[in-house]
């Protein structure tokens, strides 16, 4: 299938309103689509199922599924991706006067003061902008996301029931390879100007650390063995114009029973939970910050800050064609994977409307004009493909 043969499949399946998924994971050359016959709506109970998860930032909301059975896969290339057709040229909306400032900067100045009384330690508050682009085409967009970032997660979903989502996201929630897991504690952000050799402040190292000490306490929790997990030093990471601090961890996966204790969670099921929602995403503690995200922040996250990803997907690995392996007919061995992300630096398309979700780390450091701007920076990689 030829790129434009592709798109218009997409195209096609959107127009008829049937749910379909196609993404890229960071820095690959192809990517999968998975298209659904119908439009009806399947739920992944306990991520034992095979497909794509769509899941909300709140856990207590039910988690879409496309499932591979039934759907058609496409796998499609990247490398040498075109631009299509221009979207209407629309400008970006000014920032003068922006009420959403002041509504932004007062959210912040409200959990300063719980911060500051130490009932909470880290809050990540978020808004969503909302735009009118008459006539904006989802698969267009998605062309361009793939072109201009090539190290992100980068993918397009649409379901009737949840409508169009897309984003272009740096961070991993959770990889699955056999029995050896992946994670990374991503949080801390600057403007990029030129360079990864940066300073960092306090603030945003001591914001970093809590996502690293909160990861590493919960895997221990959900009963992987501290012996089991190597982290890596934190180091700065590139996401499109900003920079973010990154520790990735990774670990195995415990042979024996493992389950989170007094739950039916296991597996998978059992990491996300240990991992979802990350103090990247919500705060500490998560049961306070979760409370005060959900009666404070006035607007309804939806998927924004949830995670999405291939669930337990055959992987075929090719193996170096030995004589030994070809007589044991052993040189394609079969491995189950998922590869999950958070969905950051994403947007809800419904009818004409585009909504940007932003948000950022508060501690009893922030200043409340700064978070407000790095929502603004972090808003820009969304506008880099709406506007011209
Ligand atoms: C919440 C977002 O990003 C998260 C928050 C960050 C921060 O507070 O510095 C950095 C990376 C992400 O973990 C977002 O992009 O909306």
């Amino acid at each position: 299938m030829t790129e434009e043969q592709f798109f218009d499949r997409l195209g096609k399946q959107y127009a008829q309103n049937l749910p379909f998924v196609a993404y890229r994971k960071p820095g690959e050359n192809s990517g999968t689509a998975f298209l659904q016959k119908s439009a009806e709506i399947f739920y992944s109970e306990e991520l034992t199922e095979k497909g794509f998860v769509f899941a909300p930032f709140d856990d207590k909301e039910q988690k879409f599924l496309i499932p591979e059975k039934g759907s058609e896969k496409i796998i499609f290339e990247t490398s040498g991706l075109t631009s299509g057709e221009e979207n209407p040229s629309v400008d970006a909306p000014s920032e003068a006067d922006n009420p959403a400032k002041e509504e932004h900067v007062s959210l912040v100045k409200s959990a300063l003061e719980k911060l500051k009384s130490g009932e909470l330690e880290k809050v990540v508050l978020s808004r969503k902008e909302e735009i009118n682009i008459p006539g904006v085409d989802p698969v267009e967009l998605f062309r361009r996301l793939l072109k201009t970032y090539p190290a992100a997660f980068v993918y397009l979903w649409y379901h009737p029931a949840t409508k169009v989502w897309l984003a272009a996201t740096p961070e991993t929630l959770l990889k699955v390879e056999g029995n050896r897991f992946k994670t990374m504690a991503l949080a801390g952000t600057q403007k990029y100007q030129g360079t990864t050799e940066v300073e960092w402040r306090d603030k945003e190292k001591q914001e970093q650390l809590f996502v690293t000490d909160s990861i590493l306490k919960n895997l221990e929790k959900a009963g992987v063995s501290t012996e089991e997990i190597q982290r890596s030093e934190v180091y700065t990471t590139k996401a499109g114009n900003l920079l973010h601090l990154r520790t990735d961890i990774t670990g195995q996966i415990p042979s024996t029973k493992f389950q989170i204790p007094n739950s039916e969670k296991a597996g998978v099921n059992a990491l996300v939970a240990a991992l979802h929602p990350t103090p990247a995403v919500c705060g500490l503690p998560k049961k306070k910050a979760k409370e005060f995200i959900l009666s404070e922040e006035g607007y309804d996250r939806e998927f924004y800050t949830g995670f999405l990803g291939e669930l337990n997907l055959q992987k075929n690995i090719q193996r170096s064609r030995t004589r030994r392996n070809v007589e044991n007919l052993a040189y394609r061995a079969v491995k189950q994977e998922t590869a999950l992300y958070v969905n950051l630096r994403c947007m809800k398309i419904e009818d004409d409307t585009v909504s940007i979700f932003v948000g950022g780390g508060i501690t009893k450091d922030s200043d409340p004009v700064a978070e407000w701007e790095e929502t603004v920076n972090k808003s820009q990689t969304m506008k880099k493909v709406l506007f011209k």
